[in-house]
């Protein structure tokens, strides 16, 4: 699985090379999972705070806010199951972009800080939207209004995150935290590709869509699998799921 290396975003660079690499990954016909990390220790700090002071003006924020949610919303929408392995601090930008994967899962050290409102500002990349379907607009107000530290236990208590990753032993944690990422993904990614993009569409549908849309792509996706090779298979073993 392709991963993303983010330490901190630096407009005209690293925003650029996000959006290149989900390009890539919209055209990756036999994907199935992705894992989005940062790296040395650290998930994402954010915007570059250097390149952001020059471009502190109203078109400019504009255009990098449209630029950035139109990334993020393509990332979210990829044909792939997605998870954020939080390793370190998940800061502002650095926290919206967990929010643009299906999963989170945290290091015992991981944060994830939506710190806009000591920025004097709001998430503009989508992330307060997500963040509201994620966990509810109650905490949504809490974590955004309050910048609160999401630690690993009130991640998990709220939801916000979804798995626990064991603090490393040995001297390579990044390896050992992306093992673990990878086992952890590869139970919700098991089976044919067609299967795995399938379920990843109908779950998107019925996060995005009205109810009538989304039972419409339901049933056109349930027609790309129904007599499929897939199928065909289970229905011709003697299958039983206990
Ligand atoms: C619409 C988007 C909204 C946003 O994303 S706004 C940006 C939100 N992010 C921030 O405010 C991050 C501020 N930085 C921090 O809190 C800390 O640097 C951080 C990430 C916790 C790391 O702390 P430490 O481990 O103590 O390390 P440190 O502070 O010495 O940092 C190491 C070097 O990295 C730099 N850095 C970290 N995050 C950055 C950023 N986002 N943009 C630009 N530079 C950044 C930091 O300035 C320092 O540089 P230097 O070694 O002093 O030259």
């Amino acid at each position: 699985m392709p991963s993303l290396y983010s330490a901190a975003f630096h407009p005209g660079s690293m925003m650029v090379q996000l959006e290149e690499k989900v390009s890539l990954l919209e055209n990756w016909s036999d994907g199935k999972g992705l894992i989005v990390h940062g790296a040395e220790g650290t998930f994402c700090s954010g915007s570059d705070l250097n390149a952001v002071r020059a471009i502190s003006n109203p078109q400019d924020g504009m255009k990098m806010c449209m630029f950035m949610q139109n990334t993020l919303t393509r990332l979210l929408r990829l044909p792939l199951i997605s998870v954020a392995l939080v390793e370190g601090k998940a800061l502002g930008g650095g926290a919206e972009l967990t929010t643009a994967c299906d999963f989170r899962i945290m290091a015992s050290d991981g944060v994830i800080q939506f710190v806009h409102r000591h920025m004097g500002l709001v998430p503009g990349w989508g992330g307060a939207a997500r963040l509201v379907r994620i966990v509810g607009s109650q905490n949504a107000l809490k974590l955004l209004g309050g910048a609160v530290k999401v630690d690993l236990e009130f991640g998990l208590q709220i939801g916000l995150v979804d798995g626990a990753l064991e603090a490393p032993q040995a001297q390579d944690s990044a390896d050992t935290l992306l093992e673990q990422a990878e086992c952890w993904l590869s139970r919700y990614t098991k089976g044919p590709t067609p299967v795995i993009q399938a379920v990843k569409r109908v779950v998107l549908s019925g996060r995005e869509l009205p109810l009538s849309d989304a039972l419409r792509t339901e049933k056109d996706v349930f027609g790309t699998l129904w007599g499929g090779p897939a199928n065909l298979q289970a229905l011709a073993s003697k299958s039983k799921h206990n």
